[in-house]
């Protein structure tokens, strides 16, 4: 059986991914930012899993307004870094995994969950950036990610956007997906994009640190209530593009939960939890947290 281990949150500014590609990390403004990382990169070469799941949005580069699938999995056996107007990052290709991916698209689609089935898209730098983060800077042609990703893309784009519950929901029915494949593979699952953050319109700029602490105490704690809030909160308090945050209650949806009832779980331990403004327009955010069993 495989299983999901632990889980990855982090926030997916294109300007980080930039600070990176143009060799930036070390200049005071961005170093503060990367220091966040330092710990995520060691935990990731002692704990490098089978298969990264990996929770997304698309930024109108695979879809646009003439498609926007809710929920999107990728079953592709590889993906390429896509052109964003800038050529693409000079990062390696991300290897798919279409056996697991095709066998979660099954289980969860089965569970009522309606999934779209991508079998060739390019990959943005909402998924390159987390990837780059947590695993360093790895040459285009000589390096590779340390294992095969599934890219999974939210629409929280193009109003209607899903609500946290059904994002939350849909992570527990990945997790069962995850629990009934038959290879014993280890799993990450990484919730990416947000925190606080407002592109466009007079709010522009916004950050909420305060309303960013608290989501993130209760992601840890109180998921399951942290569910509830509406769509309407998160553009109110953590600006337009605060929304992305509901791709992280896909992830925690994954993991061991105390509020799921008598299934032996027992709360994740936090590993690792960073926030530090700004970085560009976002207030970045991280956590890594590790099941119990
Ligand atoms: O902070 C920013 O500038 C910025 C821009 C584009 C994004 O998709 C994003 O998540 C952040």
């Amino acid at each position: 059986m495989a299983k999901i281990t632990a889980s990855v949150y982090t926030s997916h500014v294109p300007a980080i991914g930039a600070a990176l590609d143009l060799g930036k990390t070390q200049e005071p403004y961005w170093q503060k930012v990367f220091s966040g990382y330092e710990f995520s990169k060691q935990w990731m070469k002692e704990n490098t899993p089978d298969v990264i799941f990996l929770v997304y949005n698309d930024h109108a580069t695979a879809f646009s307004l003439e498609m926007i699938p809710t929920f999107a999995i990728g079953t592709a056996a590889e993906y390429t870094p896509a052109d964003e107007g800038w050529g693409p990052r000079p990062v390696p290709k991300v290897i798919g995994h279409p056996e697991l991916a095709s066998h979660i698209a099954q289980s969860v689609i089965q569970q009522d969950f309606d999934l779209t089935i991508v079998n060739k898209m390019d990959v943005d730098h909402g998924l390159t950036v987390p990837l780059s983060l947590m695993c360093g800077q790895l040459d285009k042609d000589t390096g590779a990610w340390p294992c095969p990703v599934i890219p999974f893309a939210v629409n929280v784009v193009q109003y209607p956007v899903p609500s946290g519950r059904r994002c939350f929901n849909l992570g527990r029915a990945i997790r069962n997906a995850v629990e009934s494949f038959d290879r014993p593979l280890n799993v990450h699952i990484w919730g990416t994009g947000g925190m606080s953050h407002q592109l466009q319109g007079p709010r522009a700029g916004l950050i909420n640190a305060e309303w960013d602490n608290r989501f993130l105490d209760r992601l840890i704690a109180e998921p399951e209530k942290l569910a509830d809030v509406p769509h309407i909160d998160y553009v109110r308090e953590a600006g337009s593009e605060g929304i992305e945050l509901v791709m992280w209650l896909i992830a925690r949806g994954a993991m061991s939960d105390v509020s799921r009832g008598a299934t032996g779980d027992k709360a994740p331990t936090v590993k690792h939890r960073f926030y530090h403004v700004p970085a560009s327009n976002t207030a970045v955010g991280h956590l890594i947290l590790e099941n119990n069993t």
